[in-house]
């Protein structure tokens, strides 16, 4: 029989108790799954049990009845919940927790349940939920007049809420570079925008980030300032000067209204605030991030990266931070030089005994979050408690190490460093060192810790030895020696006392059983020892969990601290990270100057120079690099396979990494200031938008055009190939014309057409170079890999087929027609101009055209053969000419 949809439509009294319960918080949370807990399961009905069936592949089943019709439902259960909320949320679904909270004995009805949590895709917080090396990103969009936009952005687990403006044509490219898991936006879009939102977010970064609409009524641009003001205790937002931004204000209301509605609670630990404006940091577009393949290969994997290679980072933190500072380069070289600053002493001092140090600390960032949102557990708290010991040690050799260099940026981290000890204090005093996994499972409190507890754990483990020594005490007092304390399961505890020794029993005896020779007692001490041990179990249990609740209070006041010491400990992760990896592959500290230019001798691609080395093929080939003022772009020439696109993204990945302070692949290197780096690389089919090749590489080359500058690092790899010969000629010329004249980037220009190795005969800031190769024995090519300047000799297109296995015959066949064509090819040569700058209007040329017709000088040059000419007849030819201009 087929599963009936939907919800049965009758009155909410027809309805079961325990559905009814469901249908009120259903009624709460109509997009979201709500997971529905009874006993082991987390249950779904209805239309929630449909979709879970089908996106988690479980059961769909009937039981009873429900207003007449069959209860559809589907369950998951509780101790595997946490690989179906990953499921779910990889899927972009959200899902209401909702446990029993009322006590089961206690309630009439159903027990009371209430959504504690909301898990959505931008709100994660759960360790086995998140990857360790990135955070979830939640962000609220706010369209305000003339679609000015307002966003705000977090991640709950890391601290800081970022602010930004732009106005919507600007809206991709942010929402490329936030790489959002979450976007809320308000319900009054109109369709259109929403429509191209939907469209934008479609390919970022790893996935599909979720759309979640909310009422247009949270995005208010007051409440959001007050909001921001109250997360960051302060009266006004000028200290981080963004008191003047309301969008982003009105965004940032719904993003923290939504964040508390998830976690059912305030977050006290977001504590930081970043107004992020373009003009900040080096602008790194979406395409320059993939082709530069700085997180993602091409192929959307993690290695081999710049990141992977970078990242030997102790902690999931560190990893974290590097990703940020990896895709955030400020434009100020002052973060980047304090960096390579702490860097030298880091070098000159030895970075492996801190880097042993941080190895094995806790995600302080992830767990302050997890403290801050009362979500952490028994175990997590300990690691931080080993963590923040450790961190003192850590402290103290950094403050040793800071002494002796010349580092403002260790001296900071130094104080920084410094653990919360009240906490280190509180946590190794209130847990046991190996906590269980849950709190109510118990066996998480520390001995000593709450003497009430001791006596209840005291009461089951020691019950004997408590009623020996209640006897030997009775015994003493009452002086009557065969008083016995004793237990049935009928009576409980009491007190034997023979009939003879009774006139010696005291006031506080109470007559609990008579029997032939003997009375018993109970005291209220055994009384009061009785209950407790009868319940002890439940009530340790309820005790820990009580206790757990008020440490997790204590905690509180100190997240602040916390925050601060989670920063600096990833910091310095990365610093020691970036440090070791300066040492292990032999970088050199770049060198920022004012003037433009990038300057960099003997540079190596750190991606393809480690994997040469994995795979032994052969040593890297370093190049040199030289643009300044005068010399803006290079017109790269040279075969296939010859290394021209190695070349290029090296240059560009040696810029990157000296401006967030790394040292760099490179004997040496000096900087000017840079903006942007612009990049129009490959020829990867963007199917997703259904974009022709050629469609995108001009969309990219536009884009570029638009929007680079005289300062920033233009890369164009084989602009034009996605057309025809002659079409993509004109534009390549035409693009490298505008870039060189106009732009004046500096620009690194790879091309397969000879003819643009003319450009710099016209354009004095273009120089040629290209990547060398010999042709060896048996007409192998031989790449040298070594840019050398001068246009290339060749391209060896029939060399590297050959060399790739294309079959013998169809080489021969290709060198014969390339040999005819070469010869052609000369005899049409220099018959146009690539490079001449068109005429202004029709008219003019008309006009050029007609005076060429009138002057008989014109005439007489146009007439000439210079081939066929002497030197002697040439300079004769020469001299008459000029006469007859003389003569008019
Ligand atoms: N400087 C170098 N030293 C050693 N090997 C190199 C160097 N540059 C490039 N290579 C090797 O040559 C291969 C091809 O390089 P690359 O892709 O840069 O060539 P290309 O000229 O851009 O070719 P195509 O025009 O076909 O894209 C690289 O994968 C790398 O293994």
């Amino acid at each position: 029989m087929p599963v009936p949809t939907g919800t049965p439509a009758a009155p909410l009294e027809a309805h079961t108790p325990m559905i009814q319960q469901w249908l009120r918080i259903k009624a709460q949370h109509p997009h979201t799954l709500v997971f529905y807990r009874m006993g082991d399961f987390y249950e779904l009905f209805y239309d929630d049990a449909h979709k879970a069936a089908r996106l988690l592949d479980i059961t769909l089943t009937t039981r009873g009845q429900s207003a007449g019709s069959p209860v559809v439902m589907a369950g998951v259960p509780v101790h595997a919940v946490e690989s179906y909320l990953a499921r779910l949320i990889r899927l972009g679904e959200s899902v209401a927790i909702c446990e029993q909270v009322g006590e089961v004995a206690s309630a009439k009805g159903p027990v009371e349940r209430q959504v504690v949590r909301i898990v959505t895709p931008g709100t994660l917080t759960d360790a086995e939920l998140l990857a360790d090396k990135r955070d979830a990103v939640l962000l609220a969009l706010h369209v305000g007049a003339r679609r000015h936009c307002g966003l705000a952005w977090c991640a709950v687990t890391e601290g800081t809420v970022y602010l930004a403006e732009c106005d919507w044509p600007q809206l991709r490219g942010w929402l490329q570079r936030i790489a959002p898991d979450e976007v809320l936006y308000g319900g009054g879009l109109a369709p259109a925008a929403e429509a191209e939102l939907r469209a934008w977010l479609a390919p970022t970064g790893g996935g599909t980030a979720a759309l979640t609409v909310r009422p247009a009524w949270v995005f208010d641009a007051a409440l959001g300032e007050r909001k921001l003001c109250a997360q960051l205790h302060a009266a006004s937002l000028a200290a981080w000067d963004a008191q003047s931004l309301p969008a982003a204000h009105a965004a940032a209301a719904a993003l923290l209204d939504y964040a508390e509605h998830t976690q059912g609670q305030q977050l006290g630990h977001l504590r930081a605030l970043r107004v992020v404006r373009p003009n900040d940091t080096i602008d790194l577009p979406a395409t320059t991030r993939r082709n530069l393949e700085l997180t993602q290969t091409l192929r959307g994997e993690p290695a081999p990266t710049l990141l992977s290679l970078l990242d030997t980072c102790a902690t999931g933190m560190g990893s974290r931070l590097l990703r940020r500072w990896l895709l955030e380069p400020p434009r100020d070289r002052t973060p980047a030089q304090q960096r390579l600053a702490a860097l030298a002493v880091l070098r000159a001092q030895g970075v492996e005994p801190l880097r042993q140090r941080l190895r094995g600390m806790s995600d302080v960032e992830r767990l302050t979050a997890r403290i801050a949102l009362r979500q952490v557990r028994p175990r997590e708290l300990a690691g931080l408690a080993q963590t923040l010991q450790r961190a003192q040690a850590l402290a103290a050799s950094v403050a040793e190490l800071a002494a002796g260099g010349d580092s403002t940026l260790l001296q900071a981290l130094a104080t920084d460093l410094h653990p919360p000890l009240a906490v280190a204090d509180l946590l190794q005093r209130a847990l046991l060192p190996e906590p269980a996994a849950l709190v109510r499972d118990g066996g998480v409190i520390n001995h000593g810790y709450d003497a009430e507890l001791d006596e209840l754990r005291a009461l089951q483990a020691n019950a004997d030895a408590f009623l020996l020594e209640l006897e030997a005490r009775e015994r003493a007092r009452t002086g009557i020696a065969n008083l016995r304390v004793q237990y049935n399961k009928v009576h409980g505890f009491y007190i034997e006392v023979t009939q003879g020794q009774l006139d010696k029993v005291p006031d506080d005896y109470r007559r609990r059983q008579t029997l032939k020779n003997a009375e018993r007692f109970i005291t209220p001490e055994l009384k009061a020892f009785e209950d407790k041990v009868l319940s002890a179990h439940e009530r340790a249990l309820a005790r820990e969990k009580w206790l757990y609740e008020r440490l997790l209070d204590d905690l509180q006041p100190h997240v602040g601290a916390l925050s601060t010491l989670a920063r600096a400990l990833a910091t310095l992760d990365v610093l020691a990270a970036l440090a070791e990896r300066s040492l292990t592959l032999q970088w050199c500290a770049p060198q920022f100057v004012p003037e433009p230019c990038i300057e960099i001798r003997q540079g190596r691609h750190p991606v393809v120079e480690a994997r040469l080395q994995e795979t032994g093929a052969g040593p890297f080939i370093p190049n040199d690099t030289e643009l300044d003022a005068r010399t803006r772009m290079q017109i790269i020439t040279g075969p296939n396979m010859g290394g021209k696109s190695t070349y290029m993204r090296q240059v560009a990945l040696i810029v990157l990494l000296a401006s967030i302070g790394s040292y760099v692949p490179a004997a040496s290197c000096r900087l000017g200031p840079i903006d942007a780096i612009h990049t129009r690389i490959g020829a990867a089919d963007d199917l997703a938008n259904a974009q022709s090749t050629f469609m995108l590489e001009m969309t990219e080359a536009a884009h570029i055009l638009h929007h680079a500058s005289a300062h920033s690092l233009v890369l164009m790899d084989e602009i034009g190939r996605g057309t025809s010969t002659y079409d993509g000629l004109a534009l390549a010329a035409a693009i490298a014309a505008h870039l060189h004249d106009r732009v004046r980037a500096f620009t690194l220009f790879a091309t397969h057409y000879f003819e643009l190795t003319d450009f710099p005969a016209r354009h004095p800031g273009a120089v040629n170079v290209h990547v060398s190769a010999v042709e060896g024995k048996g007409r192998d090519i031989v790449f040298l890999h070594q840019i050398e300047p001068g246009p290339a000799s060749r391209s060896y297109g029939v060399q590297v087929a050959r060399l790739a296995g294309v079959p013998a015959a169809v080489v021969q066949q290709a060198r014969h027609t390339l040999a005819q064509l070469e010869a052609e090819s000369a005899r049409l040569q220099r018959q146009f101009d690539l490079f001449e700058t068109p005429a202004p209007t029709a008219a003019a040329a008309d006009a050029a055209e007609a005076a060429l017709d009138r002057h008989p000088a014109l005439q007489a040059l146009a007439e000439l053969d210079p081939d066929a000419l002497s030197p002697r007849e040439a300079l004769d030819a020469l001299y008459r000419l000029h006469r007859m201009l003389q003569e008019g």
